[in-house]
């Protein structure tokens, strides 16, 4: 067991030294607003206050939206339907030159450098504002799925949609503080 904690140790310390580099850093970058949707329940009162925190650091770098859709908006009993009209709800608020990432358990596997340059990379394409899409309970229905520029993985763990929220708003910051060259990340 100790040498699996010290070789764990050890992968971990490499691996801090091997940060790919964001090809971003320190150049001037087009400061798009940044919007999250969110499907799903209330929120609770501490995920509240994490969200909140996010956004006042973010909103240093860009202006930030958070919009909270309702869940299974016509009490659907079947999920498959359930799963569609939440996909309506949310393509709806989609315009044309929205750049859109989908936050899904089977996304792509990056790093925080690969998204800050998603984020930078995003704003030289003359998008006018960036939208990350979280899913309900069963997930992203078709309509996202076809619309959306990028998928993204946080985590090879499914996470309950309010972690991933805050994952995600932490990782948006930290992008900004790498494009910013920030001492935040190291
Ligand atoms: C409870 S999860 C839904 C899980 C469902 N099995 C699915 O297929 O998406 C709700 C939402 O949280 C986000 N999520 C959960 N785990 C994630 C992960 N590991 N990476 C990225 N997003 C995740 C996704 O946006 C997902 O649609």
């Amino acid at each position: 067991m100790r040498s699996l904690v010290n070789g764990a140790a050890a992968a971990a310390a490499s691996s801090a030294d091997d940060h790919a580099r964001c090809k971003f850093t320190g150049q001037s970058v087009r400061a798009v607003p940044i919007r999250v949707v969110t499907v799903g329940k209330g929120r609770s009162p501490g995920l509240r206050l994490l969200l909140d925190d996010y956004s006042d650091k973010l909103r240093q770098f860009c202006a930030v939206e958070l919009v909270h859709l309702r869940s299974n908006p016509k009490n659907a009993r079947d999920k498959r339907v359930q799963v569609r009209d939440e996909d309506i709800s949310v393509s709806c608020l989609l315009r044309p030159d929205d750049w859109v990432a989908m936050l899904d358990e089977r996304g792509m596997d990056i790093g925080s450098e690969r998204l800050a340059e998603l984020i930078a990379g995003a704003g030289n394409t003359g998008a006018s504002k960036l939208t990350f899409c979280l899913g309900g309970p069963y997930g992203h229905g078709p309509k996202l799925r076809e619309r959306a520029d990028v998928s993204i993985k946080l985590s090879s763990m499914v996470l309950n949609h309010e972690v991933a929220l805050v994952v995600l708003m932490e990782q948006l910051y930290r992008s900004w503080t790498i494009l910013k060259g920030l001492k935040y990340h190291h």
